[in-house]
């Protein structure tokens, strides 16, 4: 299968190099915006920037430039930006006219609201029936952080899509090796999951900065599942999809890993850094900062509850420091489990 991946950080590359490793022997391109980077790493074999802890196999090609070429030749395309690029790829890949190879993404998060939407922040699904419904799509997503897919460590992923092809195909390009897939239809319920557990993982980052303890930090994964399987289900999607490696999965390695970007931002926030300096050390997308107020509005416009989420929110606006937001939730009224 020809396979290319547009999209060289952490985890384009990590997926770049587990399509690699695949016993089929794939043909693997990674395209990187950044011609310099993408040379260097063609010549060193390390993505030095993103993923500098692993070299990466031969069979795997980094080129840059025009990439549209390969897309129509392509079996699989895979989109490895971050959710601020998703619109403009997609644009991209439509333009070129009915593509035989199946787009996927791998981005976890929502758009930030555009100016003219009427709906806040939408899910990668729903940009993509909006900009590009000609194309055949679908996402990775679960439980994953790059260094450990990179090192082919054992990692269990999902296939969702609407479409059974495209859910085959995933699973042909991807499963073996260190890689389980698991396929799922249920878009809504796998995106809300990707999305909702970034912004939960700064809650728990803030949460053990602050050393509330461990009580705290299970009443807060346990709860913002809650929160996670409430919004997703108004939305349209399905209650034991959050039960799975999209939902708690990731949920609960994203919250409590320690190679996560997410987590990372709440434990500097719990220091009282501004969110500025964060983002200037961070080094990656922590999807979690640019979709936790588009999570809130869709909620609200939802009619569903989500205060630990509202509260992310408040503190990356530097409306409340993080102590007082801890008292806020535990000072709710006592509720029904
Ligand atoms: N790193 C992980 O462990 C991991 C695992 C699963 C999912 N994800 C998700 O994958 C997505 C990408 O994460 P990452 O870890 O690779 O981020 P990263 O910060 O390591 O790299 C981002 C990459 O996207 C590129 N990029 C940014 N804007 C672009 C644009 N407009 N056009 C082309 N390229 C652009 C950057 O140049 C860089 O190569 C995020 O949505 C993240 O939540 C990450
Ligand atoms: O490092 P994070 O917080 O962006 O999380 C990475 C992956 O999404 C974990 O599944």
């Amino acid at each position: 299968m020809n396979v290319l991946i547009l999209g060289g950080g952490a985890w384009g590359t990590a997926v770049a190099m587990a399509a690699a490793a695949h016993p089929a022997g794939h043909r693997v391109t990674l395209w990187l915006r950044d011609a310099a980077q993408a040379a260097e790493m063609a010549a060193t074999r390390r993505n030095a920037r993103y993923l500098p802890q692993v070299e990466l196999p031969a069979a795997l090609d980094v080129v840059a430039g025009d990439w549209h070429a390969q897309a129509v030749a392509a079996d699989l395309v895979v989109l490895g930006t971050p959710v601020a690029a998703l619109r403009a790829m997609l644009v991209e890949l439509q333009a070129l006219g009915p593509l035989s190879a199946p787009v996927v993404w791998l981005c976890k998060g929502l758009e930030p609201p555009q100016a003219d939407a009427s709906v806040a922040g939408l899910l990668p699904h729903e940009v993509q029936a909006t900009v590009a419904p000609g194309l055949l799509c679908g996402l990775l997503s679960g439980p994953s952080f790059a260094l450990e897919v990179a090192r082919a460590q054992p990692t269990a992923l999902v296939a969702a899509s609407s479409h059974s092809q495209v859910r085959q195909l995933l699973v042909a390009a991807f499963h073996g090796h260190a890689m389980r897939i698991y396929s799922n239809d249920d878009v809504t319920g796998v995106e809300v999951g990707g999305a909702v557990k970034n912004v939960l993982a700064i809650a728990t980052g803030v949460c053990d900065g602050l050393e509330l303890g461990l009580n705290a930090r299970a009443a807060l994964v346990t709860r913002g599942l809650a929160e996670m399987a409430r919004l997703g289900v108004a939305l349209g999607g399905r209650h034991e999809t959050f039960m799975g490696l999209a939902g708690v999965g990731d949920l609960v390695l994203t919250a409590t890993g320690g190679l996560s970007r997410n987590r990372k931002v709440g434990l500097l926030l719990a220091q009282r850094q501004s969110l500025a300096q964060i983002l200037a050390q961070l080094g990656h997308v922590a999807e979690g900062v640019y979709c936790a107020r588009a999570v809130v509005q869709r909620a609200r416009q939802a009619g569903v509850e989500m205060p630990i989420s509202q509260a992310v929110v408040q503190m990356l606006d530097g409306q409340a420091d993080a102590q007082a937001l801890v008292h806020g939730l535990l000072a709710r009224d006592p509720a029904i489990e």
